[in-house]
């Protein structure tokens, strides 16, 4: 299958539980992100924003429907395929960073480079630490690092193995609002730059401001989207839905 969006959905659909408690988080998702464009998805808590994320980044099962990534049906690999195509050709950054705490920054930078068994290019490396601004911050572990910082070295471990496509996932929502434009710069480099795929969920209008187009939720639904947005069309925007469902 060919496709020109670096991450398709057909009919996704995502249901947790069985029975009586039974929650449909996604309901028929057909969803396109473009390729080499920071795509934001929105929507209000409990909107399945964080589920579709998992799903098309292969982080967790459809319940039915199709994941593309490229040309990559996700959902006909299976797992181990799955982890060496994630490997491979993904970058995950997540709110909580994740980073391990016993190694530095620089050795988190470059551990997916070891994992992958991939000989680290000295200058591709030298790059991506500038772009995060950490050269002289790289010998040093999580723990003595600011929340911005550590947030960076894991933008640069997300990019370091030049992913098509890097999954936030509210990446600056533990983050002050300098550290927050500082990681956000760093994610629209990455795909004005590095022609990456970014797709990031985040609750805040002025992130989603960074994107090139805004993918809107609720209910498990994609409602809304919104090109070339501003914190104020965003904000508008979501007014407007909460009035809708009101
Ligand atoms: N592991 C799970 N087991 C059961 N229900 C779940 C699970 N994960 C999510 N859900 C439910 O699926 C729905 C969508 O959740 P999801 O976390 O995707 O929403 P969200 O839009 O990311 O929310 P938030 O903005 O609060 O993070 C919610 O009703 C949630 O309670």
């Amino acid at each position: 299958m060919t496709t020109h969006a670096a991450v398709r959905t057909t009919g996704l659909t995502k249901t947790y539980g069985a029975g009586p408690s039974q929650v449909r988080a996604l309901t028929d998702v057909d969803a396109e992100f473009a390729r080499a464009e920071f795509t934001a998805i929105m929507g209000p808590s409990g909107s399945g924003k964080s589920t579709l994320l998992h799903c098309v980044a292969g982080l967790d099962t459809l319940s039915a429907g199709r994941v593309w990534i490229g040309d990559t049906d996700l959902t006909g690999l299976d797992d181990d395929a799955l982890t060496v195509f994630r490997r491979d050709r993904l970058g995950f950054v997540f709110q909580a960073f994740n980073l391990l705490p016993t190694l530095t920054a620089r050795e988190n930078i470059v551990l997916p480079l070891e994992l992958a068994r991939r000989r680290p290019d000295p200058e591709k490396v030298a790059g991506i630490v500038d772009a995060v601004g950490l050269s002289d911050r790289l010998d040093h572990r999580p723990s003595e690092l600011s929340g911005g910082q550590q947030q960076r070295v894991a933008c640069a471990r997300a990019l370091v193995t030049g992913p098509e496509v890097v999954f936030a996932d509210e990446p600056t929502g533990a983050l002050d609002s300098t550290s927050s434009a500082e990681v956000l710069g760093l994610l629209r480099h990455s795909a004005d730059a590095f022609g990456q795929t970014v797709v990031m969920v985040t609750h805040d209008p002025s992130a989603a401001a960074y994107a090139d187009s805004v993918l809107f939720l609720d209910d498990g639904r994609v409602v809304d989207s919104l090109r070339g947005p501003t914190a104020d069309s965003v904000l508008d925007r979501i007014k407007a839905l909460e009035k809708a469902v009101r």
